[in-house]
């Protein structure tokens, strides 16, 4: 299959690229509701200076290798992979010859709940790791911000069936984050997947 030529944002120090329409319409459209409905969600609790928040969306974990993925002090213990889930990763793995071993399920409800400015650097994720990210349904905007340089700032918007590749240096440069919204919209789904030695 052959893709539309990706708009790469041109980051310093990054790179990160975008792949609109990476999964047709139909098929965008059957995989959020799938994901939606099998899927289950959970609602975690994250610790911050001896405060507990509840998280701003509802998330879950997928891996084949019983990874353990640990961020903001929680440790998500993987779920099996669903069929859904193994088709997509496979269709990224082939189409950029890359290996995953997790996947991070992101639910977005409305436009209250968001994911704050972080990168995905931990540990165990290695250096300069490839992540693929899948959005589905409502579009949201993704802003990206320079870690040193405050004048570096990108946003791009999200569609639906659309895939982000972030690889390279990005993580360890610049930070990302879904901004709440004050617009009444609908429900997202992301999926990041990941390589997790
Ligand atoms: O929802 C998104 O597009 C971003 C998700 C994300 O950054 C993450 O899960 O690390
Ligand atoms: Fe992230």
């Amino acid at each position: 299959m052959l893709l539309k030529s990706p708009t790469n944002l041109n980051l310093k120090d990054a790179n990160v690229s975008y792949y609109p329409k990476f999964l047709n319409q139909r098929e965008a459209d059957a995989y959020f509701l799938s994901l939606l409905k099998n899927i289950k969600w959970q609602h975690d609790v994250i610790k911050f200076f001896g405060k507990t928040y509840e998280q701003p969306r509802l998330t879950s974990f997928f891996a084949n290798n019983g990874k353990a993925y640990c961020y903001s002090n929680i440790t998500m213990q993987p779920h099996r992979f669903t069929k859904d889930l193994l088709k997509i990763k496979s269709r990224i793995e082939s189409q950029f010859n890359v290996i995953f071993t997790s996947c991070l399920a992101n639910l977005y409800r409305n436009g209250s709940d968001s994911n704050g400015w972080h990168a995905d650097n931990e540990k165990e994720l290695g250096l300069n790791p490839i992540i693929a990210s899948i959005s589905l349904g409502t579009a949201r905007v993704f802003q990206l911000k320079h870690k040193k340089n405050n004048l570096l700032k990108s946003k791009i918007v999200l569609e639906h069936g659309s895939l982000l590749l972030m690889q390279g240096e990005t993580q360890s440069n610049w930070l990302h984050q879904i901004p709440k919204t004050r617009k009444i919209i609908g429900k997202r789904i992301n999926l990041t997947f990941r390589y997790i030695a």
